[in-house]
């Protein structure tokens, strides 16, 4: 075998498949889902084209700023309401849709709507959180995509303290696949970091009704 085919074999451009064995969880990596090149590509349009929304939430009277930046899109063009502020909706663009296509491929699943997360430093984060209430959070399929910096995504059982929290770093060009009752069981945050780093994107698709 010469030099060239062994490099190939083991390039770390292949998929890589990784399956989370946790109890009431449903949870897949897929390392370089999109290449370097696609991912640095989607990255900088991303970056670029999409209409950066700084949301706010109100604690005790007081708005304060979420630590990223965020924009919705999806199957129609209306507002949205994501916490307790209201979010416009826009419709897909050509990058959302090669991203949303790719994924149907690999999951069973017409996703109508995707979340955009920004983050710019390593101040930005998203804490401890279930995706959905209620009805929503009891099957449903979340796939996230991250292009950019690599950040840990955290995860923790809701109520089982014997069980250790998780910690798996998204590269850029992985998606991970949250299926079943992983909403239900596990809480999951992106911490902030006192690290240097560079900007992060995540692009989570949703399914609803
Ligand atoms: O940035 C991430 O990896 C997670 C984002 C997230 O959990 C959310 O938007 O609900
Ligand atoms: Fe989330």
């Amino acid at each position: 075998m010469d030099l060239f085919n062994q490099t190939n074999l083991f390039s770390t451009e292949e998929v890589r498949k990784t399956t989370f064995d946790l109890p009431g969880a449903d949870i897949t990596l897929f390392e370089n889902f999109f290449s370097i090149v696609e991912s640095n590509k989607l990255y900088e349009s991303l970056l670029r084209n999409t209409p950066w929304q700084q949301e706010q939430i109100s604690i005790h009277g007081k708005l304060v700023d979420y630590p990223r930046l965020t924009a919705w899109y999806g199957d129609v063009d209306k507002d949205t309401k994501y916490t307790n502020t209201k979010s416009k909706m826009h419709l897909w663009n050509n990058d959302l849709l090669f991203i949303k296509e790719r994924i149907e491929k690999e999951v069973d699943i017409k996703f109508t709507r995707c979340l955009l997360n920004y983050y710019r430093d390593g101040k930005d984060s998203v804490d401890w959180h279930q995706d959905y209430k209620g009805e929503q959070r009891k099957n449903t399929v979340i796939a996230s995509v991250t292009f950019g910096a690599t950040r840990p995504f955290q995860l923790k059982h809701v109520s089982r303290t014997d069980l250790k929290r998780v910690d798996i770093p998204l590269a850029n060009g992985s998606l991970l696949l949250m299926q079943g009752a992983t909403q239900e069981n596990w809480k999951h945050k992106v911490p902030k970091t006192a690290k240097q780093i560079s900007p992060r994107i995540n692009l989570t698709f949703r399914w609803i009704g």
